[in-house]
């Protein structure tokens, strides 16, 4: 007959496969990049910009696209077509915007430009997921939106062998509205350009996209089509990455998890982030490249087909490691040399090796997928990471360092930083929050709602309460050690009364 201590023991194996199955489809989505990635450009821009003319060149003004520069360039311009079947047409409802073929206008680069425009190219194809030595990229049309200048939603069709994306470089001309929304599989990305003086967008030739209207000033960009190199002929063409299977499979390892009978299972999972974000960047918009995908993959399923069974916080999470350190008396307190002088004492190092840690981690931060921050300095436990060694990317943190006190031997304290999504169940988010939570009940279920019904879902309103045994303390503190008399050091909170504190 099997024990109860066997099947405890079994169980423990089940739930440890369990968190690395979820560990493996997490990680997996790091082999594709997004379907589309936006960012901002540094001004000045590398290069000018001439249309040609029949009688000499238009030099456009690149500090900013003024009423003249308008008019000059929509002189040389047409109004663009949309290819409607085999057929282009032009029709100012579905597309409103002037156009300008790549043979009409010059990009005459500065010296920067070679450097700028390969970094650019990295960061393109980097977000895409596609080997920048194998892309091409061609100029193809400078586009001009007025007021109320805009594309419906379309995808973009092949316009040369081998192409399957298109790269869009903003240029300065202020705007409102104008945003280009990209849809994909169930996720949205919006390209907001009006926010940006010069930035970039590019996305994948089958994602759905359409440029709003915008509502004043002019929208100017140029156009790029990327083309794999050399044009494969049997070969697949890069593709806009598998979503879908990414999110199959992680569906299938969560559902797992969270269909454990309670104990002994992990009431909430962490999940430590590629990149490291600030207080101020952390946030769910800001997640860059797979970190936002699998953002987005985890917060769609926790809103169909995992509705009600987990919440999805992004976390900025803190490693506290307290102890005695060894300590090298004759180095810090000074000796006498072998002449008989006095060798003075020489500043501890930056970093001391612990005898005995006690250590303790903490959130410094918990948002909702809203930006809603929940709490912070709530304990949690390092046996929820996925990862096997949490607080792994980091290199060394930041040391707090008391030297030698006489009756007491030195002591330092390590702090360590990371940024993480944490998944927790619904039904024990009170493990997270122990002092307990409010909120209103999300429905169970895995219905589907039409994208207008899940832009005005009511936001979930979990509210920590304060922890009452935690000490809260301001968000943006430092601690730093700094040196007293007697050549000693003492630690020493620095708070930041700029910035917002808690
Ligand atoms: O204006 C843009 O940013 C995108 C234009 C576009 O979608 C297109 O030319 O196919
Ligand atoms: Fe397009």
């Amino acid at each position: 007959m099997t024990s109860y201590r066997d099947l405890h023991a079994q169980q423990k194996v089940v739930n440890l496969e369990i968190k690395d199955n979820i560990l493996k489809a997490l990680d997996a989505v790091e082999a594709c990049g997004s379907y589309a990635a936006t960012g901002g450009l540094n001004y000045p821009m590398p290069f000018d910009i001439h249309i040609r003319k029949t009688d000499g060149v238009i030099q456009c003004p690149l500090k900013g696209l003024d009423q003249e520069g308008f008019k000059k360039i929509k002189s040389q311009a047409r109004k663009a077509p949309y290819g409607k079947g085999s057929q282009t047409i032009v029709d100012q409802k579905v597309r409103y915007t002037y156009e300008l073929d790549a043979e009409q206008f010059e990009l005459q680069p500065t010296q920067k430009f070679d450097a700028w425009w390969k970094s650019l190219l990295a960061k393109v194809s980097k977000s895409l997921g596609v080997d920048a030595s194998n892309m091409d990229v061609h100029r193809y049309k400078m586009l001009l939106y007025p007021p109320g200048g805009m594309f419906k939603a379309h995808t973009d069709s092949e316009k040369e062998p081998g192409m399957f994306g298109t790269l869009v470089i903003t240029l300065p001309s202020r705007h409102d509205g104008g945003d280009v929304v990209l849809r994909h599989a169930g996720h949205k990305t919006t390209y907001r350009s009006s926010d940006y003086r010069f930035s970039w967008a590019a996305w994948y030739s089958d994602v759905r996209h359409e440029v709003k209207p915008v509502e004043s000033g002019a929208r100017w960009v140029l156009t790029f089509n990327l083309c794999a190199r050399p044009p494969p002929v049997n070969r697949p063409l890069p593709s806009t990455p598998n979503v879908e299977r990414h999110e199959a499979v992680i569906h299938k390892a969560l559902a797992a998890w969270l269909s454990v009978p309670g104990s002994p299972r992990w009431p909430y999972l962490i999940y430590e982030l590629d990149h490291d974000y600030t207080l101020a960047s952390i946030k769910f918009n800001t997640l860059k490249g797979r970190d936002k995908v699998r953002a987005q993959i985890l917060d769609k399923l926790s809103k169909k087909e995992l509705k009600g069974k987990y919440k999805l916080f992004i976390a900025l999470l803190e490693m506290e490691e307290h102890g005695d350190c060894y300590f090298d008396y004759d180095h810090e307190v000074g000796s006498k040399n072998r002449y008989g002088g006095y060798r003075a004492p020489q500043p501890p190092p930056d970093w001391h090796e612990f005898r005995e840690i006690e250590s303790t981690r903490r959130t410094m931060t918990l948002l909702d997928l809203d930006g809603e921050d929940l709490d912070d300095n709530l304990e949690f436990d390092s046996g929820n990471f996925l990862q096997k060694t949490a607080f792994s990317k980091g290199t060394k943190g930041e040391e707090g360092y008391t030297g030698y006190m006489g009756n007491y031997g030195p002591e330092a304290t390590h702090w360590y930083r990371t940024t993480a999504l944490v998944i927790c169940s619904w039904s024990e988010l009170d493990y997270l929050f122990p002092a307990g939570w409010e909120h209103e009940e999300e429905a169970g279920g895995g219905s589907e709602e039409s994208e207008d019904q899940e832009e005005k879902q009511v936001k979930s309103a979990v509210r920590a309460p304060p922890p009452t045994a935690a000490v809260r303390r301001p968000l943006n503190v430092r601690r730093v050690a700094v040196p007293v008399a007697g050549g000693k050091r003492k630690i020493v909170e620095l708070i930041d009364l700029t910035g917002d504190s808690d």
